[in-house]
């Protein structure tokens, strides 16, 4: 795989930093994610291939295990507010200055610097700085966030791997690790850079959903269908508009011409009116095979079986039977390898990990009996 033989420590977080994680792992990095101690619980669902190590950084000695550790991996992947791993001795001049090649990654809402550096946050927030939660959302409406995927891991989780790989290419050059400041404010505007890039050709000119991409064309919008299902419709170009119009059954010189902004409001009525009277399957037979761009919404559900999700295996069950997406993109000669064992316990690995990196026996029963660290191997084995 892509990242065999690169090693992560992974500090325990919520959503964005786990994430990040879970795709390192899943092209071959080995993680090695470091939970508290005294918690019975991970809220880590994003632990795919990771091992868990509990440590108490609140002690010098757990502090210490840590360096160790991150003296002999590749990259420290930490998601804590800015200041938190400096007021540990932990901050990447500590780090770095023992391991010179050490990738260090801080994935935070706000950056390393900035008047907002230490606030707390939520993905919500980070949309919203980042200017893009302002054109989410319907006409006549208030902004709204699709889930949390624009801020923690498109712009968060991801761009952070992406920022780990461009560190360990030009590691390979130079024999030096950096420090990376992912800030999921900049993340996500930078994912959404097309939306400022094509502000020039008038793409947004007119307010929250009422442009051609934010659900302002009713060839671009979702319809209910006769079951209560829905289909989402993308029909652009002329050409594709007209194989849409085909398959409505509608006569194209009785409708206003597409781009006649002022007419949208009602040919999304007709379309609604058209799209109620067969089923989701019904479209899928009509529209399957043409340019119309019309495709069901699928539930996460439903994915797995749709014949060309099937065809592809882009999405998995794992051997709890949990269905979750293959991991993107395809690569031709080293596609990742996704775990498809359970998630680990708190702690399942602490002692496996610290002999590999090194401490002896005596050493790794001392820290147990201090409650440094913990091992949760017998709750492994039940
Ligand atoms: C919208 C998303 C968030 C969604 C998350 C949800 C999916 C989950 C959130 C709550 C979960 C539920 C809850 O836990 C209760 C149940 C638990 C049960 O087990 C499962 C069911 C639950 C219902 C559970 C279900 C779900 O999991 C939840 C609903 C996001 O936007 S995530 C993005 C958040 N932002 C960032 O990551 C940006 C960077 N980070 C930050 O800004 C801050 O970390 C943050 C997130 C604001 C939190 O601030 P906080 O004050 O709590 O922490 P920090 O200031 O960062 O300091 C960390 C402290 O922790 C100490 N520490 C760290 N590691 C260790 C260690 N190994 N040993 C000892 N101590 C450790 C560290 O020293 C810091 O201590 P101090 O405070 O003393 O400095």
């Amino acid at each position: 795989m892509a990242l065999a033989g690169v090693r992560v420590i992974e500090l325990a977080g919520l959503a964005p930093a786990p994430f990040c994680g879970m795709i390192l792992s899943d092209f071959g990095a080995r993680v090695i994610r470091v939970d508290r101690t005294k918690v019975a619980m991970t809220v880590d669902t994003q632990a795919r291939g990771k091992q868990s190590v509990a440590l108490n950084l609140k002690s010098p000695k757990g502090v210490a295990v840590l360096k160790r550790l991150c003296l002999q991996s590749d990259v420290v992947l930490e998601p804590y507010r800015k200041g938190v791993m400096e007021k540990m001795g932990l901050g990447p001049e500590d780090l770095i200055k023992e391991n010179p090649r050490l990738i260090y990654a801080r994935l935070t809402g706000y950056g390393q610097s900035g008047s907002y550096a230490k606030a707390a946050g939520h993905d919500i927030n980070y949309l919203a700085m980042s200017g893009l939660l302002s054109m989410l959302g319907r006409s006549s409406e208030k902004p709204y966030a699709p889930l949390n995927l624009v801020a923690d891991f498109a712009g968060g989780g991801l761009m952070c791997a992406f920022g780990i790989v461009l560190a360990l290419l030009e590691r390979s050059r130079s024999g030096q690790g950096q420090i990376i400041d992912a800030s999921m404010v900049e993340g996500a505007a930078y994912v959404g850079s097309f939306m400022w890039k094509s502000r020039s050709i008038g793409l947004w000119n007119r307010p929250r959903g009422e442009n051609l991409l934010d659900s302002g064309a009713p060839f671009y919008d979702t319809y209910r269908t006769s079951d209560g299902k829905y289909v989402a419709v993308g029909a652009i170009e002329p050409q594709f508009y007209q194989q849409l119009i085909q398959g409505l059954g509608l006569d194209d010189t009785d409708l206003p011409s597409q781009m006649s902004v002022t007419d949208w409001p009602q040919l999304r009525q007709t379309f609604t009116q058209v799209f109620a009277t067969k089923t989701q399957a019904e479209w899928g037979q009509i529209f399957d095979g043409t340019d119309a761009c019309v495709t069901p919404v699928l539930s996460q559900d439903e994915v797995l079986s749709h014949s060309h999700n099937q065809a592809r295996g882009s999405f998995l069950k794992d051997s709890q039977g949990e269905i979750s997406p293959r991991p993107a993109p395809v690569l031709s000669r080293s596609p990742a390898e996704p775990c498809g064992s359970r998630d680990p316990f708190i702690g399942e690995h602490t002692r496996s990990v610290l002999k590999e990196y090194g401490f002896d026996q005596a050493q790794i029963e001392q820290l147990l009996s201090a409650g440094i660290v913990e091992c949760n191997e017998a709750k492994a084995r039940l």
